[in-house]
């Protein structure tokens, strides 16, 4: 196929999304993915849980790992109040054209800055190049093996303050189970799974959020 999975997303977003209606983007991708081919953005079953821990959290400084093509960007942007921007990771450099052009097609262009690289090297120098303390709220869905290092290089940062909350996306599907261990024994987080379904089908999945309680001593036995 001459074109790639994320270029005909794009493509119809363009097709059948209102520019500069980000809500229009959202529908386009998801009429897509469920009737043209499947792709592996939230969705809006898991979305819509995502739209409700951001609102509840309305956060100032938003980190996302994982862009793909930028739907996930667009549903959490399009909830921020004026002046807050979303940094948002993404490590495949066609991911992250696709992505700009479908944030761009949502008018959020100016509300989000895609970076291109590794998460690993990248956190180290986000609180410089962004002249920030620490992230709000912050949401993973990048490669699944990299959510425990990158959630320990963040405390390692100190970029996470009391009251940050990380959400993880496919901690069932295709699983998590280190950062999973991890962060439920972990006392300083408090976490809650919500039990949803894979993207686009009836596969189980969920998503965990965990609050950062401050850097407490110890484990849970
Ligand atoms: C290439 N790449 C660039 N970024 C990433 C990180 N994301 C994932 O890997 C990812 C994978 C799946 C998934 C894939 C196949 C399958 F059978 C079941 C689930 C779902 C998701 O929601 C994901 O976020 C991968
Ligand atoms: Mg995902």
């Amino acid at each position: 196929t001459r074109t790639t999975r994320p270029q005909r997303l794009l493509r119809a977003v363009i097709i059948n999304a209102v520019r500069g209606d980000p809500d229009s983007v959202i529908r386009a991708i998801d009429h897509f993915c469920k009737h043209t081919e499947w792709a592996m953005n939230i969705g809006d079953e898991k979305g819509a849980i995502l739209d409700s821990v951001v609102m509840e959290t309305s956060p100032s400084t938003v980190l996302e790992l994982g862009t793909y093509c930028g739907y996930s960007a667009v549903r959490i942007t399009r909830l921020l109040p004026p002046s807050t921007r979303l940094i948002t990771v993404e490590m495949n450099p066609d991911y992250a054209c696709v992505a700009r052009q479908v944030i761009q097609h949502a008018g959020l262009q100016d509300k989000v800055c895609v970076l291109e690289g590794q998460s690993a090297d990248l956190i180290p120098k986000m609180a410089e190049m962004f002249g920030i303390q620490t992230f709000d709220f912050v949401f993973l869905d990048h490669w699944k093996d990299r959510y425990l290092p990158d959630i320990r290089l963040l405390e390692d940062c100190s970029l996470l303050a009391q009251g940050s909350v990380v959400l993880a996306d496919n901690v069932v599907c295709p699983g998590t189970p280190d950062y999973l261990n991890y962060i439920r024994s972990n006392l300083n987080y408090r976490s809650r799974f919500y039990q949803a379904h894979l993207e686009y089908t009836r596969v189980l999945d969920g998503l965990e959020k965990s609050e950062y309680l401050g850097c407490r001593q110890g484990k849970r036995q």
